[in-house]
């Protein structure tokens, strides 16, 4: 599968947030969006799923216009991860999880032994099979964030899109979620995610896109635009980027902001 992004312009009404952005990913990539508050990210995010309406440029999934698909066919084929929330109804882990499966089920039609056997294997995948009978509002923010992608995938998708997949979690779930990102992406899934960390760059992503006040938009490999000039442009402060050996002697790149 491939999800192609040509020229889209994308805002509200007439007020066009982001303008020329093009991008594609494909199976087994993992696409960071790094950018400002504000910048633009979740709004490419809508119009990518098809909440919004482009005002300008197009979306081709495998080389097809979305706005020829339907809400149906689109949801199939591109799941999404919103930020953790808490819903107002005490549903058990589970049924949250199940309800992934909705753009699968008929009108009126509840989900069937399949459904409820693809959610298990969802659970199992991210090894949280544990919090099954838990009732979603009872469980941590880290943990409430492994069943939004949990969720996704008992959609089957082949694109997923996570916006902040790693906000509120504390450092070792913010890196647990970056290692399952790494291992769904090696089973073919492809990725788009937003992170407002650029570490989580090195950490996890095989293309990077930086958006930037004033419409400026970059697109590109790791290296080529997680630079110290390109974060401090995007970002207004001064950052060092080092390289280190980890425990098996591969590069680790990270990235320091420092304070005058
Ligand atoms: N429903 C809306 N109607 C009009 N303008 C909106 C709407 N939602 C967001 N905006 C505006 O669009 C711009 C981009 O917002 P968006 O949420 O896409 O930014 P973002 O890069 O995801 O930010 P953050 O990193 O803070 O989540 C902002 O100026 C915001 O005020």
């Amino acid at each position: 599968m491939r999800l192609e992004v040509r020229g889209a312009v994308c805002g509200y009404g007439t007020k066009k947030v982001v303008k020329n952005i093009s991008l594609s990913i494909q199976s087994g990539e993992i696409l960071c969006l790094l950018g400002p508050n504000g910048v633009g990210k979740t709004t490419l995010f809508k119009s990518i799923l098809g909440f919004l309406k482009l005002l300008g440029g197009e979306i081709l999934l495998n080389g097809k216009n979305i706005q020829n698909a339907s809400k149906l066919q689109l949801a199939k084929a591109v799941g999404y991860v919103p930020q953790a929330h808490t819903p107002p109804f005490p549903f058990t882990v589970l049924d949250v999880v199940i309800m992934g499966r909705t753009a699968h089920l008929g009108m009126f039609a509840s989900p069937s032994r399949t459904d409820k056997e693809i959610a298990e294997h969802a659970l199992e995948t991210l090894g949280i099979s544990f919090l099954k009978d838990r009732i979603y509002t009872e469980i941590s923010g880290g943990e409430r964030q492994m069943v939004l992608i949990a969720r996704a995938l008992t959609q089957q998708p082949e694109i997923l899109i996570m916006d902040e997949p790693t906000s509120n979690l504390d450092f070792g779930n913010q890196i647990r979620v970056l290692q399952q990102i790494n291992r769904l992406s090696q089973k073919g899934l492809g990725v788009i995610m937003t992170s407002h960390f650029p570490n989580h760059v090195f950490l996890c992503s095989n293309k990077v896109a930086l958006m930037q006040q004033n419409h400026v938009f970059m697109v590109g490999s790791v290296d080529e635009v997680v630079t110290e000039e390109n974060l401090k442009s995007a970002y207004g402060i001064d950052v060092k980027i080092t390289s280190m050996l980890d425990t098996k002697g591969n590069t680790v790149k990270t990235c320091v902001p420092l304070i005058h």
